[in-house]
């Protein structure tokens, strides 16, 4: 698992708080998709942060193609990785065009004529945002915004994507197709993706392997169909459902009354 890795994590521990993630171990290989899947809370987004360096561990280390991540800086760094956080600016004072090729910055440098360049064509291309190219951000719907991140973000043309639910605005078709199109372009250009879903069985059609976070620890990781259990569901998440393989693929269907819990919440509320 992981040759020539890209990302290599290990020992990652981190606190704030009450929450606390502790030996948090795993790598990501060229060209893989990896799920990091877990309930509200359990620290998806924190773990993403501390991957990008925009949170310090309290100890281990994060190396990207072998070297520790503080190493790279600025725009080397950037070439490298891209993180689109759960929460993208919606209020920006620019079209979409200018905020696609601000992702050609680290070749380009932040003086650069604003004209689109050829990557940044294709970007908006191949998310379906060319027609959105003279609007500004701050007027898109937040399906749109959530394409047009992706298209900046490709342009950036990085090594590795780190994507927090870059689906929550997508209505199920388009779901489906932002992924597969994230699924063609990594099996493409073989760059490789660590994002957070919270959809399951969505995720199990597109990863290559699933980290499963719980209790301030990897509890599992491997390929969907090993690791989308009936058990790990009931473990990690509270939930009973039935997991069935459809076209070969992982589907979770939560059984009715499924949320471990639910019977005696609901009885407090009517005590
Ligand atoms: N800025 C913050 N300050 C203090 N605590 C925070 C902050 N952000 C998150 N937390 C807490 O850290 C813990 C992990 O949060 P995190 O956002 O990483 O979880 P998550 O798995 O991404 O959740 P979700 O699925 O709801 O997005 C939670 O207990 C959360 O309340």
């Amino acid at each position: 698992m992981c040759e020539d890795r890209v990302l290599e994590v290990e020992g990652l521990a981190f606190a704030r708080g009450t929450f606390a993630l502790e030996g948090i171990t795993f790598c990501v290989g060229p060209g893989e998709i990896v799920a990091l899947v877990g309930s509200n809370g359990s620290g998806k987004s924190t773990l993403l942060r501390l991957v990008a360096g925009f949170l310090r561990p309290r100890a281990g280390s994060v190396r990207l193609f072998g070297r520790p991540r503080e190493e790279y800086r600025g725009r080397e760094l950037a070439r490298l990785l891209a993180f689109l956080p759960q929460e993208v600016p919606s209020r920006l004072p620019l079209s979409v065009a200018e905020l696609v090729q601000s992702g050609r910055y680290p070749y380009r440098g932040l003086l650069a004529p604003p004209r689109l360049d050829e990557v940044a064509r294709e970007a908006l291309e191949v998310t379906g945002t060319w027609d959105l190219r003279h609007r500004n951000v701050g007027e898109l719907s937040g399906g749109e915004r959530q394409r047009v991140y992706l298209a900046m973000a490709l342009a950036q043309r990085p090594r590795l994507f780190l994507l927090d639910e870059p689906t929550t605005f997508l209505d199920l078709a388009h779901q489906v197709e932002f992924l597969d199109l994230l699924e063609r372009l990594a099996r493409r250009e073989g760059f490789s993706v660590l994002l957070v879903l919270h959809d399951l069985s969505l995720a199990a059609r597109v990863a290559d392997r699933f980290l499963v976070l719980a209790r301030g620890r990897l509890v599992a990781d491997g390929p969907p169909t090993e690791v989308l259990t009936e058990e790990l569901l009931r473990d990690a998440f509270g939930l009973v459902a039935v997991v069935r393989i459809v076209e070969g693929v992982p589907v979770v269907v939560p059984r009715r009354k499924s949320f471990l819990g639910s019977e005696r919440d609901v009885s407090e509320l009517r005590a």
